[in-house]
C-alpha cells in the first residue's frame, strides 16, 4: 500500500458560531483520486481552504507527506506541493494564457523561469486543449477556457496534491468526457488529486473513495459505490423528507 500523502486530523474552522468544518479527519494516500462530496454548505470549500493553506484551523492538524502545514502561508503551502483550481476561476485577466500558466511555474517545488518556463506552459495549455491558443488574453477567453488555464496553472507547480474545486461544473456532455479523461490521465501520471464535485457520473467515474461531509461534519469515507449507497449519504443530499 503506497504512504499516507496527506493527514488531515481533528481540523475545525469556525466562523464566529458556525462551524463549518467541524473536527474532520482522513487521510489520502499517494496516488489517491478522491472525491470530496456533500450537499450545498457541507464545508467542503473550506476544507480545501484548509488544506491549500487559505484559511488556518480553528484548531486540528494538516501534514503534507509527515510535516505539519496547517498553519503555513498559501505560498509555503504551494511550495511544499499543494496546488490547487478555484470554484470560481482566479485567473489574471490582464495576461495571456500562457503568462497565467507561466506565473504557477514560479510556485513548483523547482522553479522554472525563462524558456524552460515557457515551453512548459505552452505543453500544459495543449494538454488541456488550449494549444494555439498561448497568446490569448484570458479576459477574451470564455469560462470553460478559463478553467483550463487555471488547470494549467497548477499543473505547472508541479504538485504531489491538485485540489479540484468543481472543475468539471458547467462544461456541456461532450465537454465533460474530455475533462473527466483528463483528470483521470493527470492522476495516472501519478498525481494525487482531491476532488470536490457535485457531477456524480464524474465521481462514480474517477473516484476510488469519496469522502463525504455534511454540516461540517464527515459522515462517510470508503469505495465511491458503497458510500453513494449509502442511506445517511442518500439523507444527506437528498433532506430528511425526501430521503
Ligand atoms: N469566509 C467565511 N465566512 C463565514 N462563513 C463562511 C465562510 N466561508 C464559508 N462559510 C460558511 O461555511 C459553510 C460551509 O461553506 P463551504 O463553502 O465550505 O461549503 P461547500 O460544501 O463548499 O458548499 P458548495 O457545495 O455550495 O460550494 C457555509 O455555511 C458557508 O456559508
Amino acid at each position: 500500500m503506497s504512504a499516507t500523502l496527506i493527514s488531515v486530523s481533528q481540523a475545525r474552522k469556525a466562523f464566529g458560531g458556525l462551524i463549518a468544518v467541524n473536527d474532520v479527519s482522513f487521510e489520502v494516500r499517494e496516488g489517491e483520486l478522491i472525491g470530496l462530496i456533500g450537499p450545498n454548505g457541507s464545508g467542503k470549500t473550506t476544507m480545501l481552504n484548509l488544506i491549500s493553506g487559505a484559511l488556518g484551523p480553528t484548531s486540528g492538524e494538516i501534514k503534507l507527506a509527515g510535516c505539519r502545514i496547517s498553519g503555513l502561508p498559501t505560498e509555503m503551502v504551494a511550495r511544499a506541493g499543494i496546488a490547487r483550481t478555484f470554484q470560481l476561476v482566479r485567473v489574471l485577466p490582464s495576461m495571456t494564457a500562457i503568462e497565467n500558466v507561466m506565473a504557477g511555474a514560479v510556485f513548483a517545488r523547482n522553479r522554472l523561469w525563462g524558456p524552460r518556463a515557457h515551453d512548459f506552459a505552452r505543453e500544459l495549455l495543449g494538454r488541456v486543449g488550449l494549444m494555439g491558443r498561448e497568446n490569448s488574453p484570458v479576459s477574451a477567453m470564455t469560462y470553460i477556457d478559463q478553467k483550463r488555464v487555471e488547470l494549467a496553472r497548477a499543473l505547472a507547480a508541479d504538485p504531489q496534491l491538485l485540489l479540484l474545486d468543481e472543475w468539471l461544473a458547467g462544461l456541456n456532455p461532450s465537454e465533460l468526457l474530455i475533462g473527466i479523461n483528463l483528470v483521470r490521465d493527470i492522476n495516472r501520471e501519478g498525481r494525487t488529486i482531491i476532488m470536490v464535485e457535485h457531477v456524480m457520473d464524474a465521481i462514480r467515474t474517477l473516484c476510488g473513495r469519496c469522502v463525504v461531509m455534511n454540516s461540517g461534519v464527515k459522515i462517510a469515507d470508503g469505495a465511491a459505490a458503497a458510500v453513494l449507497a449509502d442511506p445517511d449519504v442518500i439523507r444527506a443530499y437528498l433532506g430528511d423528507d425526501d430521503a
